[in-house]
């Protein structure tokens, strides 16, 4: 938390409530704006962490097969409006060289993209090409699917739709058997 101006977090929230018409000072509302500047510190966390650096951790193992990380849940911040989208996002390479890298790295690149001011195409590619940059491996494909609170709770409210990017890097860009595979075992339960 050393680079979150946690101060700075607490006057904008005690100015947001103050402006929707609220009293920050009633005893509900006293401590809320210490409580949301640690909040944002938590889910912008991401902000001062690079994905890339989990995929130091590699292990030299003669597997130039499939991996795939399927099912992670995560949870973001939609840039535009400031709220919520989250769901679940699959990440699938073939190592080259026996280059692997530890699973929990996967699910940590995810933890640490999602958690910034974001799109959910950014997390897409930005996981994909941390993975093609760091490990090299013969391709990458990571799907994303997620419900956007700012199209559920507000403006169009829509509860229900869901958005899903896919990303594909290297041999998976052309390999569309090997995607079908991919996208086969993410929908296997
Ligand atoms: N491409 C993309 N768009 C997103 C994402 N999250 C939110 N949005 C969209 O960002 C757009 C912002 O549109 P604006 O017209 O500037 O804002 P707005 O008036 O609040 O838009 P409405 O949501 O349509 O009411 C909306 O269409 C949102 O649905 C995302 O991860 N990716
Ligand atoms: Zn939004």
């Amino acid at each position: 938390m050393a680079n979150v101006d946690l101060n700075k977090i607490e006057e904008a929230v005690k100015m947001i409530l103050e402006a929707v018409g609220e009293d920050p000072n009633r005893e509900g509302l006293l401590d809320t704006p210490k409580r949301v500047s640690k909040m944002y510190a938590e889910m912008f966390e991401g902000l001062h962490q690079d994905p890339k650096e989990y995929f130091q951790t590699v292990f030299n193992e003669n597997h130039e097969e499939l991996v795939l990380v399927k099912d992670i849940p995560f949870y973001s911040m939609c840039e535009h409006h400031l709220v919520p989208f989250y769901g679940k996002a699959h990440v699938a390479y073939i190592p080259r060289n026996g280059v692997v890298t530890g699973l929990s790295k996967l699910a940590r690149a995810v933890e640490t993209t999602a958690r910034r001011p974001q799109l959910q195409e950014r997390i897409t590619s930005t996981i994909a090409d941390s993975i093609m940059e760091m490990l090299n491996p013969y391709g990458v494909y990571v799907v994303i699917e997620a419900e956007h609170m700012c199209m559920t709770m507000r403006g169009i409210k829509k509860p229900g739709a869901k958005t899903v990017t896919a990303v594909a890097r290297g041999i998976l860009e052309t390999d569309e058997v090997k995607r079908s595979e991919i996208l086969s075992f993410i929908q296997m339960k």
